[in-house]
């Protein structure tokens, strides 16, 4: 899946120099989590529900695939929207073109059932979801993933659902791994250390109120990362009338009960939209994004305050539906970005985006607070100084993030390591730094299959 990337002989993509004064919009296709916890809390509802927005890229693939494997009914079909306003209209209406996202009606079952078979590709929201659900399914499931997901933690998360009295080896170490479904899984009170990732704690609460005691989890350990994307759980949860209190940090209480279905609509990604703004920033352009919501839980906003440190005008301009509006982001009107200190513990994701940054800036700059990062889609901070340091950076581990100072770089080979943002962050200094050729672009279909194109068309002003 390389879309217009024209990969050389050899798979490399030739990142596209910046070739005109940078002035664009971009549609930015459905939250990733938002969409994972929208499927998860659909399949386990009781009754039908419609999701609208929803990401159509290869994690939310998964997702659907992996419910639908347990019995979970879904049928898609295509959203199709303008790429400004925020109506969304039918194909051919005010030049209306399809986006990656869709409306997807999701008919949970009265039980769950495995068909046998559950792959996890390389997405961290499916394993550490959809896991608890299949422990409550009827039969045996083989959990399984891309060789590089053997290398994400998981061990705790299979720990707590064995106390939780789930039908778990216990030897199993992580994925792949089989699962003995059972449809009466106790619950009860349990204790995590979910320092590794959150999604621990958010693939217990989604599952919590289905067990038969609910759940009474406790988080014990040096560090909880993603504190938003924990909200985010639970405040999904709560649209649909689960009860869930959190009695004090890091102890939650879920009450058995039923999840109530309700329609559900997806926010575009915030995090995804953080290369395409951060752009903006390096070029000293402006990049403009429709249908940004007003208020959200996601933290990929946690980056436009960082982008107005950096000097950009950031500009939200509310719609006439007053719940979403057309974000702007333009430069600082200067090449020579000032050094920043940032703690990404809320919002680890953007690393890489924010790293590339930092290899920017005229001053030293540090990031912070992003240790786990060694777990996710591959060990960040080794893949990021790895690459940064081929292309002349003056860049280090810390033991909790990257330390830059300045320096003049020069392009080069760059390894995506499987990982889409990691891909993203090559494409975005390759807008600055002739040469820059990136291994696996295709990668970036984790979370935005028409990623090659779009960052074409910013960077050239020209469709392929
Ligand atoms: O719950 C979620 O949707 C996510 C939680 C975070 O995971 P970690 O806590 O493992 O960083 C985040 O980095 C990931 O991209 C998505
Ligand atoms: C960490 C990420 O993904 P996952 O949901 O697979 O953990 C990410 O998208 O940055």
């Amino acid at each position: 899946m390389h879309g217009c990337s024209r990969p050389d002989p050899e798979g490399f993509w030739a990142a596209p120099k910046l070739r005109h004064a940078l002035d664009l919009e971009v549609v930015i296709p459905g939250s990733k989590s938002a969409t994972a916890r929208a499927l998860v809390v659909a399949a386990l509802s009781d009754g039908p529900s419609t999701i609208t927005g929803g990401l159509d890229a290869r994690d939310t693939q998964l997702m659907r695939d992996a419910l639908r494997a347990l019995g979970v009914r879904i049928h898609t079909s295509f959203l199709y929207g303008s790429t400004s306003g925020e109506a969304f209209g039918t194909p051919g209406s005010d030049g209306a073109q399809p986006l990656a996202a869709g409306v997807w009606r999701v008919l949970p079952p009265a039980r769950f059932v495995s068909s046998g078979d559950i792959d996890c590709g390389l997405a961290g929201t499916v394993a550490r979801f959809v896991l608890p659900i299949t422990a409550m399914a009827e039969g045996r499931t083989y959990v399984h993933g891309d060789q590089a997901m053997s290398a994400r933690p998981i061990r705790p998360l299979l720990d707590a659902l064995i106390d939780l009295g789930a039908g778990i080896p216990d030897g199993a170490f992580g994925i792949p791994l089989t699962v003995t479904g059972r449809p009466d899984l106790p619950g009860g009170p349990v204790i995590i250390d979910s320092s590794a990732s959150s999604q621990f704690v958010s693939g217990l609460l989604l599952s919590g109120s289905r067990f038969r005691h609910g759940l009474d989890l406790r988080h014990v350990g040096p560090t909880l990362p993603s504190l938003p994307h924990i909200q985010m759980t639970i405040d999904i949860l709560r649209e649909h009338g689960v009860r869930i209190e959190e009695p004090e940090p890091a102890h939650w209480v879920v009450a058995p009960g039923p999840v109530r279905a309700g329609d559900i609509a997806i926010e575009p990604d915030l995090s995804t939209a953080a290369p395409f703004l951060a752009a903006a920033v390096v070029t000293d352009g402006t990049v403009r994004i429709p249908h940004w919501p007003l208020e959200t839980n996601q933290p990929g906003a946690l980056l436009l305050p960082l982008l107005e440190q950096l000097g950009a005008r950031v500009h939200l301009e509310p719609g006439p539906a007053g719940r979403t509006g057309t974000l702007s982001v333009t430069g600082p009107g200067h090449w020579d970005l000032d050094g920043f200190d940032v703690d990404l513990a809320d919002a680890s994701e953007l690393t890489p985006v924010v790293a590339a940054l930092g290899v920017l800036t005229q001053g030293p700059s540090r990031i912070r607070g992003v240790g786990h990062i060694r777990g996710h889609e591959t060990d960040r901070l080794a893949a990021l100084e790895a690459n940064f340091r081929s292309m002349g950076a003056d860049v280090e581990q810390t033991e909790d993030g990257l330390v830059f100072r300045p320096a003049v770089l020069h392009g080069g080979p760059w390894g995506a390591y499987a990982d889409h943002r990691l891909a993203q962050a090559g494409a975005l200094l390759g807008l600055v730094v002739s040469g820059v050729m990136i291994d696996d672009i295709g990668c970036t279909s984790k979370t935005m299959p028409s990623f090659p194109s779009a960052w074409w068309s910013l960077a050239t002003g020209t469709g392929r």
